[in-house]
């Protein structure tokens, strides 16, 4: 059997270490080409001693120069070049089959669509990219011919518990349940959110992961997100998307079907394990995690998203249906909008609550035009921000 040729995007991430870390367990079954990085360096260099990739890309030229410094001081024959246009070229070079697109936000939808349109085998962590790309990002998967894994956990679990073929989908299915965490704030007085950091906001009760999904994950846009994300994934519509709490992160998610049944896919909240299921699909391989001790569970349990306070705790979740059914181009315009807004909730200029107020005006503010490919999609998020950061102006003033 040949080695798939991996390109890690984000390897320096918390999808792309635990990628690296499940790829290291298989040597006879991947080779890592190529990697890419934002700001990390010295975890490049250590990631680069360690897999000897032919190419590197770091996103700025001052931290690409630096690396090419360290890789020849350290001998490495790696090639480093920098950019958003060189980890574009990874993303479809010809000497990658998998590329594992683990950047965070819409940074990520270039890269991915480059990708798609490849044909390459895309295992889609970066959720962000598929809320932008929409059907334009599902246009390049069709016409390159390319084969969409999912890899955020509950993505991966539906998949997991729905039928092999996609034509069946519509008439075996009812409805696909995701459940949510709850993140730190399930149980927090509503009136104290106002006084949030940044590091209670990241603090994930069940998960460790990068800092801007868990900021998502505490005001459950995250969950607004991956409504949008299970649209465009399983072609369902809006009406058949259902959330539910469920503090233990032990059920990722679940797919009820015509006659009532619900097929669910558990386990320990690790995410090795559907990384492992991408790489591995449509066979399985170890990934590293622990196995879910039945005897040892202390219970699953359930919490209905309008219960208990839950949706003035989470306005920003309505926001996934409110936008699928507004005008194309909406969850765009929702997913710039909440990139500024946490990135100004973790630069201290905005407070926690106030990260709605900026998604709900900038989408008030700004009306898509339909955008029909990446130039327009980039349009559309470049004039987001800029209302959102009006909006973060006016709120930090
Ligand atoms: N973490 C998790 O468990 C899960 C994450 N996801 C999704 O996976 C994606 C990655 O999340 P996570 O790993 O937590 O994020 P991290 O912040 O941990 O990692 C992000 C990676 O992207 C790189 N990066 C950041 N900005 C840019 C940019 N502008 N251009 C190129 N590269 C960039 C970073 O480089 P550097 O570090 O060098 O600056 C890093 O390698 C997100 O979309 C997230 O929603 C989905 C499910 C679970
Ligand atoms: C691991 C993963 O997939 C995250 O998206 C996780 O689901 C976050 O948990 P909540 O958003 O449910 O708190
Ligand atoms: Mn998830």
């Amino acid at each position: 059997m040949s080695r798939q040729r991996l390109a890690v995007l984000g390897s320096t991430g918390s999808i792309g270490t635990n990628t690296l870390d499940v790829v290291a367990r298989h040597p006879d079954r991947f080779e890592v080409v190529a990697l890419t990085a934002a700001t990390q360096v010295d975890a490049l260099l250590a990631q680069c001693e360690r897999f000897r990739p032919r190419v590197v890309a770091m996103a700025s030229a001052e931290h690409a120069a630096q690396l090419a410094e360290k890789i020849k001081q350290k001998g490495l024959s790696t090639q480093v070049e920098c950019a958003q246009k060189a980890i574009e070229k990874i993303a479809c070079a010809d000497e990658v089959d998998t590329v594992m697109a683990a950047i965070v936000g819409a940074a990520g939808l270039a890269p991915c669509l480059a990708a798609a349109r490849a044909g390459k085998r895309l295992l889609l962590a970066n959720k962000e990219a598929l809320v932008v790309g929409g059907d334009v990002f599902l246009r390049a998967v069709r016409e390159g011919g390319a084969t969409l894994l999912p890899i955020d956990s509950e993505h991966s679990a539906i998949f997991q518990s729905l039928p092999d073929d996609p034509a069946s989908w519509p008439a075996r299915i009812d409805k696909i349940i995701l459940t949510a965490s709850g993140g730190p704030f399930r149980t927090r007085a509503v009136e104290t959110l106002t006084a949030v950091t940044p590091e209670e906001a990241c603090a994930h009760p069940n998960w460790v992961m990068g800092r801007k999904i868990s900021v998502d994950s505490a005001t459950m846009m995250n969950k607004a997100l991956e409504v949008i994300e299970a649209r465009y994934l399983f072609g369902i519509s809006p009406d058949q998307l259902d959330v539910v709490i469920h503090p233990q992160s032990v059920i990722h998610s679940m797919v009820q079907y015509k006659d009532t049944s619900v097929v669910a896919q558990l386990g320990t909240p690790d995410m090795r394990v559907p990384i492992a299921y991408g790489l591995s699909w449509p066979e399985r391989m170890t990934s590293g995690a622990a196995p879910l001790d039945f005897h040892a569970l202390q219970g699953l349990s359930f919490e209905p998203i309008d219960s208990d306070g839950h949706q003035a705790r989470f306005p920003g979740l309505a926001l996934a249906w409110e936008s699928l059914r507004a005008a194309s181009g909406s969850c765009a315009v929702l997913n710039a909008a909440n990139e500024v807004a946490v990135a100004a909730f973790l630069g201290r200029q905005i407070r926690f609550d106030q990260i709605h107020q900026v998604n709900r005006a900038t989408l008030d503010a700004v009306l898509p035009e339909g955008p029909d490919g990446l130039e327009a999609l980039l349009a559309l998020d470049g004039r987001a921000r800029a209302a959102a950061g009006q909006v973060v102006d006016r709120l930090s003033a």
